[in-house]
């Protein structure tokens, strides 16, 4: 299928790495996998820190401005594609362009990680929620990539339209290997974390692994942070300099090769959807610490490939990497896991597979629904 793809929470050239903009980078790489052909219809950003009336009203604007211009360029050309998919959809970053396009040239839209919190409904982001709930609803499929989304989701969504696909990346990009938890020739342990220095939900990470680092400070570990932002000044204080070393921001191509370069992965995942890092640190074969957040648990086997704690709570945190940091055979026991983990429900191949019957589902809810209001 010619499958139109946009992504208005981040577009996917965007310059700065986040975990929504690899997996939209993926999820046009399983498309294409499945044999589907992607063209990105629109790098519009409808994604806005701050909401309100007006600042919504505005994008809106430009949104179906943008969407008009799209329209006119496919009459012109004479080619329509057979279907549109917006990657990440919700009260920050709704699609005006998918369902303008879709109800313009009678094709299937399709969703791919939405998300939905029913107390955005009123307040500033009442618009943008009601502008995401108005493109479910006309979804002929949407994709949830987690449990905790998906339950949310079922509030407005009919089972046939819904469909939990786990988030998949790249082996081959993180070269799976089974050769790590070695260990420095001084017995020390390397931990490895990897968050943007953003303020808010990143930053309360960053404290809450302060925290946890501040009651093993016995233990032989030294740490690495990965990462860089506005934040960043109120965040380096927080570690102890002696042990921990400042990295910066690393472009995306060179993370597996840092992942390997270390032992264990920590990220307390405060708030996180699911944490993408979490994916990527298991499939180069790390064993990995964390907080049981959202969709944490569904892409790390608890007790098997990582340890989860509950959100903010530093000692548990510190307890699960002493755990790990005192147990040789634990880590390798779990980067094996791990990397298994990956390759049972994570690869690419599997994400092809999903987004390959989720296009066709979509097609022939498109086509009943055509046929019942009388259409051909
Ligand atoms: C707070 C929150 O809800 N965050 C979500 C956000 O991603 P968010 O960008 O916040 O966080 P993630 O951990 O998912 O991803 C970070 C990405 O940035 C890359 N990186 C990081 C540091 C660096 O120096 N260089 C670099 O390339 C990592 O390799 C990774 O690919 O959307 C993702 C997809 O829905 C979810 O998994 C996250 O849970
Ligand atoms: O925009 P924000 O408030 O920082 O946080 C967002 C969550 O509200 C949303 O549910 C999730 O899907 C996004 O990836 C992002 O994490």
């Amino acid at each position: 299928m010619k499958v139109a793809f946009t992504a208005p929470m981040k577009p996917l050239d965007h310059p700065v790495p986040s975990g929504d903009r690899t997996m939209g980078r993926l999820i046009v790489r399983a498309l294409e996998l499945a044999g589907h052909k992607v063209e990105v219809a629109s790098t519009f950003r409808s994604w806005r820190a701050e909401g309100g009336e007006d600042v919504t009203r505005e994008v809106k604007k430009l949104a179906l401005t943008h969407a008009q211009e799209i329209s006119e360029q496919w009459i012109e050309r004479g080619d329509v594609p057979d279907v549109f998919l917006t990657y990440h959809l919700y009260h920050k970053a709704p699609d005006w362009i998918g369902p303008y396009l879709c109800a313009k040239f009678n094709i299937p839209y399709v969703v791919v990680e939405a998300s939905r919190a029913p107390k955005r409904q009123s307040g500033n982001w009442a618009l943008g929620f009601n502008a995401a709930d108005a493109a479910l609803a006309q979804a002929d499929q949407v994709v949830a990539l987690t449990n905790s989304d998906a339950q949310c989701l079922s509030q407005v969504l009919s089972k046939d339209v819904l469909t939990v696909l786990p988030p998949f990346l790249e082996e081959a990009r993180f070269e799976i290997s089974q050769s790590v938890t070695k260990g420095s020739a001084d017995g020390t342990i390397r931990l490895l974390c990897a968050g943007m220095m953003r303020a808010g939900d990143k930053q309360f990470s960053y404290m809450v692994l302060a925290a946890a680092l501040k009651q093993i400070a016995d233990l032989p570990w030294r740490l690495t942070i990965a990462g860089d932002g506005p934040a960043r000044a109120e965040i380096e204080p927080l570690f102890d300099r002696k042990r921990t070393e400042f990295i910066g921001l690393i472009p995306w191509q060179e993370m597996p090769r840092l992942y390997r370069s270390h032992e264990i992965f920590v990220w307390p995942a405060i708030r996180e959807a699911f944490g993408f890092v979490f994916l990527e640190a298991q499939s180069c074969g790390l064993p990995v610490v964390g907080g049981r957040v959202f969709g944490v648990p569904d892409i790390v086997e608890e007790g098997t490939s990582g340890l989860l704690s509950d959100e903010g709570d530093a000692s548990a945190l510190a307890q699960n990497l002493m755990s790990l940091i005192k147990n040789p055979h634990k880590r390798e026991n779990m980067a094996a896991a791990a990397v298994e983990n990956i390759r049972k429900n994570h690869s690419l191949e599997a994400g092809a597979r999903g987004l390959d019957k989720v296009l066709h589902a979509a097609l022939e809810r498109h086509q009943f629904k055509r046929k019942a209001h009388g259409g051909r």
